[in-house]
């Protein structure tokens, strides 16, 4: 529905209030792109349309850039990293993260007004996404000041051996649309902090959070010769990304298919990388865990962003004693959800993405009901909502053969399968080859040792849905990905090491 030019039968798009008439500041709506040092339209001003999957209606033509624009932006930032190394001391770069992180918290209800819009998710969840977002700039702001080299016991006679930390370079950044605040700041707030700098491509689902972000940090005082934000439909001409030589490491957010690619092509001129991607989160209830807090647990981790995040559970596996109570928990609590406009105060989810993203849902819960699964709630589109929405949905009896059981659903789809014993729960939960978030519930220790050690997956969460946080390592292993993002470890992401060995000094 949303990507025909035709919504009510004219020729012409329908357009939303323009965004910047709901804003405060005005001017963080932008729909250009930073390129090479300015606020710049695209060559022959082309651009492509943003919508508001609520509706359908054009929130905006953001600049649609070429090619050139990523080969010169990162002209412009292999010189600028340089600078921002060697002429700001760490403590300088943790000033200026510190004021922007402040003014996205200052400015939080633009931000959210814009990303709730265009990404569609509830605003109250808009809001938590920039508070969150802010959460990894402060977190870098600290870690800045505090990266240690070693000093090592040399092997030769009079000699030693020193380690310091050198920012890699410039950094390529590819980020999703579901976190279109978060998934950036994770990245770009390291990578400043080790002095480095950054080409960004947002998602062109939701470039203008992007370009809200990118304002803030020109404000705080980030060089303009340090970041680019550099949007586009046109995918080909964002690989340059990958295979420009001057740039140094990519970190992508995203799919598993296009993270193997983008890996694939870095590799010819052997960037680092970060791939954060696809999960098919197991979520397992056992049966001595307190069902409230599984149910509740449940409601965040699976339907938090209309279930549209990479650690959503996918896969709720409950024991056989505990099924019913807590399948008929859970439904309760479903009915209770309010489907709307992201951007109305009492909605409690919103839409989906695109109308991809709500087939997907629909042929998961189609596919599960054929081969024997009971609908408990939900199961279809809503009547009188005309975006991209689908109902939450809870189905009882879900089996391995299940195309959800295999791959990731990104929608609001829980799909419960039950087990009886705590193998066959791992053998189920470990059934994947992904291994991004696992969560578990139960009460006792030993099984929560043993379960933590059990389970392939880079992040559990037990008796909690909740694990994402500034402080904690994100990310996940085997096709979920490389590299941890946020913690003390996500400044190395962004920095080598080198190891400098002096020799004995005669007098
Ligand atoms: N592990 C994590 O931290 C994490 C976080 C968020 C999302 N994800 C994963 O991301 C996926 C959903 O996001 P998505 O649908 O936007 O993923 P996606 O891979 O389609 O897109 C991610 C980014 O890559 C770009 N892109 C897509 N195809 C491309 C191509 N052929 N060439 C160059 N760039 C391309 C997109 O424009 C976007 O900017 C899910 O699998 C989810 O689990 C993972
Ligand atoms: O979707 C992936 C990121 C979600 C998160 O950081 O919690």
């Amino acid at each position: 529905m949303i990507d025909s030019t035709t919504t009510n039968g004219s020729s012409q798009p329908r357009h939303h209030t323009p965004v910047s008439e709901l804003l405060k500041n005005a001017g963080l709506f932008e729909a250009r792109g930073f390129v090479a040092g300015k606020w710049r339209t695209a060559s022959n001003n082309a651009t492509f349309p943003v919508y508001e999957p609520a509706t359908g209606l054009v929130l905006g033509e953001c600049a649609n850039f070429s090619k050139d624009a990523f080969a010169n932006s990162i002209d412009t930032c292999h010189d600028g990293y340089q600078e921002f190394w060697s002429q700001f001391t760490a403590k300088e770069r943790a000033k200026i993260l510190r004021r922007w992180n402040d003014s996205i918290l200052e400015n939080v209800d633009d931000l959210a007004t814009i990303l709730s819009l265009e990404n569609g998710k509830a605003i109250s969840e808009a809001r938590g996404e920039i508070a969150y977002a802010a959460s990894f700039v402060q977190w870098f702001s600290e870690e800045c000041t505090r990266s240690y080299g070693d000093n090592i016991p040399s092997s030769y006679p009079s000699s030693m051996v020193f380690t310091s930390k050198e920012p890699v370079g410039v950094c390529g950044i590819i980020t999703p649309w579901n976190f279109p605040a978060a998934m950036i700041t994770r990245k770009i707030a390291p990578a400043f902090a080790a002095g480095c700098s950054v080409v960004i491509k947002p998602p062109s689902e939701t470039p203008f959070t992007a370009a809200a972000l990118t304002k803030l940090a020109l404000a705080a005082g980030v060089p303009d010769n340090v970041i680019a934000l550099v949007p586009t439909k046109d995918r080909e001409a964002s690989l340059e990304l990958a295979i420009n030589p001057k740039v140094k490491k990519i970190s992508f957010t995203g799919s598993t298919a296009v993270g193997k690619m983008l890996t694939s092509l870095a590799s010819g001129t052997m960037k680092k990388v970060s791939m954060e991607l696809g999960g098919n989160a197991p979520f397992v209830v056992f049966e001595d865990a307190d069902l409230d807090i599984a149910v509740d647990a449940a409601l965040v981790c699976k339907f938090r962003s209309s279930g549209q995040t990479c650690v959503c559970a996918n896969r709720l596996l409950v024991h056989e004693s505990v099924v019913d109570a807590f399948s008929e928990r859970l439904v309760a609590k479903v009915k209770k959800m309010q489907l709307g406009k992201g951007i109305n105060a009492n909605t409690t989810h919103g839409p989906l993405v695109n109308a991809a993203a709500v087939d997907k849902v629909e042929r998961h819960v189609q596919d599960a009901l054929k081969k024997g699964g009971q609908l408990r709630i939900g199961g279809r589109r809503p009547e009188g909502l005309t975006g991209y929405f689908y109902e939450p949905t809870v189905i009882t009896g879900a089996t391995k053969d299940m195309e959800v059981a295999k791959d990731e659903t990104f929608g609001p789809l829980a799909p419960i399968f039950e087990f009886s014993t705590e193998q066959e729960a791992l053998d189920l939960a470990n059934d994947t080859e992904f291994g991004l978030a696992g969560y578990f519930f139960t009460k006792d220790i030993s099984r929560v040792l043993r379960v933590a050690g059990a389970l392939q997956v880079g992040m559990i969460g037990v008796n909690t849905g909740l694990i994402s946080a500034a402080e904690t390592p994100f990310g996940g292993i085997n096709e979920s990905g490389v590299g941890r993002e946020g913690s003390k470890y996500g400044l190395a992401e962004y920095q080598n090491i080198k190891a400098v060995t002096i020799g004995a000094i005669k007098a």
